[in-house]
């Protein structure tokens, strides 16, 4: 019968990827994407990218918008040190189905947190639900059209700082225009981008980093 792409990305990890190993299961997700279907995983060449953001931030507390399949999830929690608190959001309960099982056979399961739901659901019960003050990293991946809208949520909610920073994907392909604007004419950021490519692909992407500076 029927067999959902995030199913076959989920059987590609179980037969090409070594539990507990989560370079493996990156690797095989990257090696069914590029090899077999488009899939929109942040992606190796843009996770590269997110690697370094992790570690230079090396953050205590981190908040992704946007589970998917958990690729970028299991990027994100390999690097996180051992007291840090992360918590992935996913509207889609399939995809959520999903990204437990592939988060589970990174061994990461006990690094990460992913609640179902919607962010603008979410966003304003965090502190008193999983007692986080501010996060130290955002990884938006989520609908471009919620990206102004949450970042103003958890600025009302107070979960940024000054020194938090946001990373932003697609802000090109789908695109998030009112997000780069609104971002760029405010005092409060400091923003760059990191050019790259819209994953597995050669169309021209750009990483969105968001420094907040007040
Ligand atoms: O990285 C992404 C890429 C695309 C996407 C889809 C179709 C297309 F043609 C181009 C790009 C959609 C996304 C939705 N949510 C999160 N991330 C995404
Ligand atoms: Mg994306």
């Amino acid at each position: 019968q029927f067999v959902s792409l995030r199913q076959r990305i989920l059987s590609a990890v179980q037969k090409n990827a070594t539990r507990g190993d989560p370079r493996s299961v990156i690797r095989a997700i990257d090696q069914f994407c590029s090899q077999k279907e488009w899939a929109m995983n942040v992606g190796n060449e843009k996770g590269c990218i997110l690697d370094s953001v992790v570690s230079e931030v090396n953050p205590a507390t981190v908040l992704e918008l946007g589970t998917y399949c958990g690729y970028s999830t299991v990027r994100i929690a390999s690097l996180l040190p051992p007291y840090a608190k992360f918590i992935t959001l996913e509207f889609n309960p399939d995809f959520a189905a999903v990204a437990r099982q592939v988060i589970a056979w990174a061994g990461l399961e006990d690094k990460v947190q992913l609640v179902e739901g919607a962010s603008s659901d979410w966003i304003p019960k965090i502190k008193e639900q999983f007692g986080i003050k501010t996060f130290d990293l955002v990884f938006l991946d989520h609908w471009k059209e919620h990206y102004l809208s949450d970042t103003k949520l958890m600025e009302e909610c107070g979960l940024l700082r000054k020194g938090s920073v946001l990373l932003a994907d697609n802000v090109i392909c789908p695109g998030a225009p009112d997000y780069v604007e609104y971002v760029r004419s405010s005092p409060r950021y400091k923003s760059h981008y990191f050019r790259s490519h819209l994953e597995y692909t050669k169309a021209e992407e750009n990483l969105w980093y968001l420094g907040i500076i007040e």
